[in-house]
């Protein structure tokens, strides 16, 4: 391998007459052209030689391949690579080289056969897996389409609806449902893989096993009028679950043409569509969002110094409110054994209660048996003082925002826990220096920031101080792998990253726009339409008012000269309206928590208006739902610009996924930075410029977007100077 090239395959041939080709490109195996290139000419070689009688393809270190190199898509985009010839690698190599050769092949999969991993497979006479063998075609994940046939061969081996299924959600099935699918052929132990699949080539060869060609089948598909029925139900489904996306029904047209025409037509559709679904903005923002949050856990400084995680065995987690609760989930179900503290017995039992409901309802789903659920709350204990806290590895305090109760806790943490521990607090506003100021343990003491429902979540904000020492981030960041979150590492400052650039600035722009006449409910579905899962009022109502007010407050204190104070929350407050929680916020809620718009909402808002003495603006009140997409969004980009500026985060694309795994932003649109540059900083910086000097200083462009925005330079472009607090 010379350093330009990227993986390779080795072809050893046997005295038993197989060649086993080596798929070896680390850490996953993925189709790289170099790869690609290496197997057509260890085919064309295998082929050719008289010693050869069948083929074994595989994949080295356990692993058979986790599919086409996605940064080889970034190539074509950018175009630093020439795009093949549309269909050279799924017609002319991988069905007319490799499936309609003279000598068959067989798949030896280990570990997992991803994308083009398991097409490459599939193209095979034969596949024979390991157990717990993950084989699955998520390109829709990542904005593509199946495109070395998996679009046509997984129909056929596995039937249409269920084929359907696993493309729609991009789910892999593991070996031991492959093979009851008709997957895969034979699940044998990972020590048997090679012999096993040598047997099975030489038996096809030999004519003792059928040579199945799986893009000539037909006995899985279902008749004509019944594969049209299934494809238009999935169509209606993928217009209604994705309106935003191309992608997902121009792989089902390339299903449809195959069922409908043949798989030759069918695989030329797929290349055809293939080849245009690269070119899509959603798709160059998916396949950012794949590297992105895969970067996250690279934080100069911190993961570059070679140091290992720590072994951590046992958590407390000091609260079992609904935080608190939650996290006692995600750590018990990811094996970690858990103490949670509570003031009293009737606390402790509810907060235990909370976390038996949350793992209860996996089981009401059938996601989880019976003995799992026992087995996991049996890593649960209670406790009402600190003494089982003496051996403990990692402490997460998840009490009210009060200062002095946090700091009265950390200190008595210092007293209780052992040197090694992780001094870990979930605020979500409050200054992490304040709350070690009663302790000399500030290198330990670090923010573990969940977002609720935080065994749902998917996002770990990891916040550092300036003291936190590098071995207890290593350690936060292991641990939020473990317990499969996205951890983002962030300075410390009011709201962190995510509440700081969005939910702040975002519902503060709804409440300015809808005292100036911008009706809610307009704002909410413009808001909904571009991706995000509810626009600012639901969100409002989600969280609760009493949440939402208490965390403004901090943004009110620490940035007055850019905050909207409206007075609609506490108008509504005043009448005991406070969101979801109460069934009466900006909607109104049925016993199935439904929302619906209530017309009683006016009067909070004309009252507001009277109260800050606002007039209903006529442009405002007659916005499109673009210009509300800019008027909510662009503040959010503003702020993210500062919290990028001041060091808070240590990479654009940080803000960006931690954007879309805590507020939920839409990934297709690459995240915020991302979507602001595709959008083009010059534009965004006139429009808060022009805001601004009609409308106030909440859309006062920061000095950092004013900078990029005179040039036209792109927002996540990375800091000359960085100038980290960190
Ligand atoms: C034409 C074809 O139809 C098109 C395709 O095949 S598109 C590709 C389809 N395949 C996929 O979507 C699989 C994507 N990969 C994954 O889901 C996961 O990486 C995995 C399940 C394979 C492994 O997960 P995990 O062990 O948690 O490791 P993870 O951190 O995700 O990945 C390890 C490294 O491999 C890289 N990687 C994983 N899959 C890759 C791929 N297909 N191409 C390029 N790099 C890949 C990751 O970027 C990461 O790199 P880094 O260490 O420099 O950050």
């Amino acid at each position: 391998m010379t350093s330009r090239t990227k993986g390779k395959t080795t072809m050893e041939v046997g005295g038993d007459g197989v060649a086993v080709v080596t798929i070896i490109n680390p850490p996953v195996n993925s189709l790289s052209f170099d790869v690609l290139d290496n197997l057509k000419s260890n085919y064309e070689e295998a082929l050719s030689r008289n010693d050869v009688k069948a083929i074994v393809i595989t994949g080295a270190k356990g692993k058979f391949s986790g599919g086409f190199d996605i940064s080889g898509f970034g190539e074509v985009q950018k175009g630093t690579r020439k795009e093949p010839k549309v269909g050279y690698l799924s017609i002319d190599i991988l069905t007319d080289l490799f499936e309609a050769a003279r000598k068959p092949s067989v798949a030896a999969i280990d570990g997992l056969a991803l994308g083009g991993g398991l097409e490459l497979a599939m193209a095979c006479h034969a596949r024979i897996s390991t157990p717990g063998t993950q084989l699955g075609l998520p390109e829709l994940q990542l904005g593509v389409i199946p495109g070395f046939g998996g679009t046509q061969r997984l129909p056929r081996l596995v039937g249409l609806t269920k084929a359907l299924e696993m493309i729609s959600t991009s789910k892999p099935v593991k070996a031991e449902e492959g093979h009851s699918l008709g997957l895969v052929d034979t699940v044998v132990p990972p020590a048997e893989l090679l012999n096993a699949a040598r047997r099975w080539a030489l038996d096809i060869a030999e004519r003792r096993k059928p040579w199945v060609c799986s893009v000539s089948k037909t006995d899985k598909l279902p008749p004509l009028g019944e594969a049209r029925e299934i494809l238009n139900f999935a169509k209606e489904q993928t217009r209604k679950q994705a309106p935003n996306l191309k992608h997902p029904l121009m792989c089902l047209e390339a299903i449809e043409v195959g069922i409908v025409s043949g798989p030759r037509a069918g695989l030329e559709k797929e290349a055809q569509v293939g080849s245009q679904v690269v070119n899509l903005d959603t798709t160059k923002s998916l396949i950012h969002v794949f590297f992105s949050q895969r970067g996250t856990t690279k934080v100069p400084g911190v993961t570059d110094r070679g140091l290992v995680p720590r072994k951590i065995k046992k958590v407390a987690i000091i609260g079992g409110g609904l935080m608190g609760s939650g996290i006692a989930t995600a750590l018990i179900l990811s094996n970690y054994t858990v103490i949670l503290k509570e003031v009293d017995d009737k606390f402790l039992e509810a907060g235990i209660g909370r976390v038996k409901a949350n793992l209860q309802s996996r089981v009401k789903k059938g996601r989880m048996s019976q003995e799992k659920f026992e087995k996991t709350m049996s890593l649960l204990k209670g406790s009402l003082d600190y003494e089982s806290f003496r051996d403990v590895d990692m402490v997460i305090e998840a009490v009210i925002e009060n200062i002095s109760l946090k700091q009265q806790i950390f200190a008595e943490l210092e007293k209780y826990c052992p040197q090694h521990c992780i001094l870990a607090s979930n605020t979500s506003t409050i200054d992490l220096n304040k709350i070690g100021e009663r302790t000399k343990s500030q290198d330990r003491i670090i923010g573990a920031h969940f977002f609720s429902p935080a065994h749902v979540m998917p996002l770990l904000e990891i916040v550092r101080t300036n003291h936190t020492s590098p071995q207890v981030i290593v350690d936060l960041l292991d641990v939020g792998k473990k317990i499969k979150k996205t951890p983002v590492v962030v300075g410390n400052c009011t709201g962190f990253a995510v509440n700081r650039m969005m939910f702040f600035p975002y519902t503060q722009a709804a409440m300015f726009l809808a005292e100036r006449g911008t009706d809610p409910y307009l704002i909410d579905r413009a808001v909904s339409k571009f991706g995000m899962p509810m626009g600012p009022f639901r969100l409002c109502d989600l969280i609760g008012f009493g949440v939402a007010v208490a965390t403004a407050t901090q943004f009110v204190e620490n940035f007055p000269e850019r905050t909207y104070k409206s007075m609609i929350i506490p108008l509504m407050q005043e009448d005991k309206r406070a969101g979801e929680a109460t069934r009466k916020g900006f909607y109104l809620y049925d016993d199935k928590r439904k929302a619906k718009p209530d017309p009683e909402i006016k009067k909070y808002i004309e009252k507001a208006r009277s109260v800050s003495g606002v007039n209903i603006d006529s442009k405002l009140e007659k916005l499109s739902e673009k210009e509300i997409i800019e008027m909510t969004l662009f503040p959010v980009v503003n702020e993210a610009c500062r919290v990028f500026e001041e060091g808070i985060a240590v990479k654009a694309a940080d803000l960006d996924i931690a954007g879309i795994m805590g507020m939920g932003f839409p990934p297709y649109r690459g995240g915020i930075m991302f979507w602001a540059d595709s959008i083009g900083s010059k534009y965004i910086h006139s429009k808060l410029d022009e805001w601004s000097k009609t409308y106030g200083d909440f859309f006062m462009p920061c000095a950092f977007l004013a900078e990029r925005g005179s040039k036209g330079a792109p927002l996540s472009a990375p800091l000359e100077q960085a100038r980290s607090r960190l």
